[in-house]
């Protein structure tokens, strides 16, 4: 039972594992005020639902709270559109929220169901670690709006990977979705799986037009907002990879994440996005 009452009531039938996860976004901060309403509705539902990707979560229940500044139809239109598409394509549901007045700001608690829920916290010694898609694109956007239209696509319309979560949940020992950019969110990884990282730049796919940036580096290994995942596998598991997976480096005793390029180690003093600087 969904929206209308005090509370939803849910009936979890069969359920092995039930994921929960809220996130905010913020007006001036996660997107830009004057951006389509529609894809701040798509927006704000593939960040969470990009977080159960990264637990290898199937999507099913929704709650959408709401700060609007003021009712504007048009925007609201616009915002449900890009929401309720993003939802049925899932064949989630949203079961309540709260709205209220104050400046424009939305967020998204996503309840999904797993017999497998993959943590941070599971990379082995040796094992490849695997990202999904290009990287950096969705910050070269924010920076150069005219440039790119797929990397427009990337920041505006992030595609959630549940696809692939699907597929690797089985194979995947630590997972993550790179919302803050790759050295920060696979730094996640090693720190909770107390281990390190080697990876090679050359080896993440990039757009080419990023590619041809000058900060085009700091785009993709630190950019953020990508939305895809990074996971680590079993070497012995590499022949099973889905499409659009690529290795780019190996899990090895230590602390932090190394950068090669071209096999050259590369200072990095990138941060990822954080947000008390
Ligand atoms: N204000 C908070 N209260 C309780 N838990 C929080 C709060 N902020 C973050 N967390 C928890 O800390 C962990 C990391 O959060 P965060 O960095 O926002 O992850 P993500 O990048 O996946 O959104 C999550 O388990 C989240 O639930
Ligand atoms: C107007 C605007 N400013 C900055 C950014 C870049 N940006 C906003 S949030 C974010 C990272 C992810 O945000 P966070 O709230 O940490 O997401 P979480 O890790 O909780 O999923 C980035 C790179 C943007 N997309 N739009
Ligand atoms: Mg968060």
């Amino acid at each position: 039972m969904g929206i209308g009452d005090d509370a939803a009531i849910l009936h979890p039938a069969n359920i092995q594992q039930l994921v929960v996860s809220t996130d905010t976004l913020v007006s001036g901060i996660h997107f830009k005020a004057k951006d389509s309403a529609q894809s701040i509705g798509h927006k704000a539902l593939a960040v969470s639902f990009s977080d159960m990707a990264a637990m290898a979560a199937k999507p099913k229940w929704v709650l959408l709270n709401l700060t609007l500044p003021k009712i504007n139809d048009k925007w609201v239109k616009g915002f449900t559109q890009g929401f309720a598409k993003l939802l049925s394509q899932h064949q989630a549901q949203l079961i309540g929220g709260d709205t209220t007045q104050g400046p424009l700001s939305i967020t998204v608690t996503v309840m999904g169901e797993t017999d497998q829920a993959v943590r941070r916290d599971g990379a082995k010694m040796d094992d490849l670690i695997v990202v999904t898609g290009e990287l950096g694109s969705a910050a070269f956007a924010l920076k150069n709006p005219r440039k790119s239209k797929a990397c427009n696509e990337q920041l505006h319309s992030p595609k959630p990977r549940l696809d692939v979560a699907e597929q690797v949940k089985h194979m995947a020992t630590a997972m993550i979705d790179v919302s803050d950019g790759l050295l920060a969110d696979l730094g996640h990884i090693c720190h909770a799986s107390q281990l390190a990282a080697v990876i090679e730049l050359s080896q993440i796919p990039v757009n080419e037009t990023v590619k041809k940036h000058p900060d085009w580096m700091s785009y993709v290994l630190a950019g953020g907002d990508d939305y895809q995942l990074c996971f680590t596998i079993n070497m012995d598991d590499e022949d099973q990879l889905p499409e659009d997976c690529h290795i780019i480096g190996q899990i090895i005793a230590g602390q932090g994440v190394m950068v090669l390029n071209h096999h050259q180690p590369i200072e990095t003093n990138f941060k990822g996005y954080q947000h008390f600087t």
